[in-house]
């Protein structure tokens, strides 16, 4: 049977980053975030149900959604927000476990699911084990800010939305710190790799 590793962190913490040194390291990722752009494409269930609860105004001309529009909605608004987790988090999951299906009939060892929201949705129960990507607050938002060209308020708001990254810490198996260079991290994953005795 396989071994399932929760990836998780704060928003712009460093999660993809170290996702991608693992997939480089020959791990099968199952990823949340891309699951949710899945689910939300034109003629999807989930598209519909956002469809009728926000409008046509959070559509792009070729009405695929517009995810800054909707974006600057759900993380000024937490019953907003709400609404759209209830949407879409449940085919988020359904589509997580067909992938998770598909690496373990590939044959895989251990399954990384990369879920942003894992504490804040409760769902450790899908994993053996966590591990938290950690970063200084003041980095979170600089590196927020410039990989989504946000303003200070914006990203304020999109960190506020998510449990404290301090909160997550205390939660973890095993934090990485993303303070540093990608070397750095690098380094920390291999050493979890032979720790954990980790094969893909
Ligand atoms: C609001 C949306 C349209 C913004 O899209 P955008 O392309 O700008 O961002 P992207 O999807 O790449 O998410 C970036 C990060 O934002 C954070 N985030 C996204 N959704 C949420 C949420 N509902 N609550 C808190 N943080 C969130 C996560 O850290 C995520 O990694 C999109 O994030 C979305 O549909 N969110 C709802 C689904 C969800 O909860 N996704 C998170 C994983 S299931
Ligand atoms: N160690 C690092 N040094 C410098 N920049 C970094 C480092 N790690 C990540 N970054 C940069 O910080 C930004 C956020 O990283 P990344 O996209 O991996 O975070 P994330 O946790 O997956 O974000 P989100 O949850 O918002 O999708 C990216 O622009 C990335 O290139």
């Amino acid at each position: 049977m396989a071994t399932i590793i929760g990836l998780t962190g704060g928003i712009a913490s460093g999660k993809s980053t170290v996702s991608n040194i693992l997939k480089d390291n020959g791990f099968y990722i199952v990823d949340a975030d891309i699951a949710a752009r899945v689910v939300v494409e034109p003629g999807e269930k989930a598209y519909k149900e956002i469809v009728t609860a926000f409008g046509e105004d959070i559509l792009h001309e070729d009405k695929t959604i517009n995810r800054k529009k909707l974006g600057s909605i759900i993380f000024h608004d937490d019953d907003k927000r709400q609404v759209l987790n209830e949407i879409v988090h449940p085919a988020v999951r359904e589509r997580m476990n067909i992938w998770k299906q598909e690496a373990i009939t590939a044959g895989k060892q251990t399954i990384i699911y990369d879920i942003p929201l894992l504490f804040e949705s409760n769902l450790t129960h899908l994993v053996e084990r966590t591990i938290v990507v950690y970063v200084d607050e003041d980095v979170q938002k600089k590196r927020l800010m410039q990989r989504n060209n946000l303003s200070e308020p914006e990203a304020d708001a999109r960190i506020k939305s998510q449990m404290p990254l301090k909160q997550k810490v205390k939660m973890a198996d095993v934090v990485i710190n993303n303070n540093g260079t990608i070397e750095n991290t690098k380094n920390q994953i291999n050493a979890l790799i032979e720790k954990w005795k980790l094969v893909p």
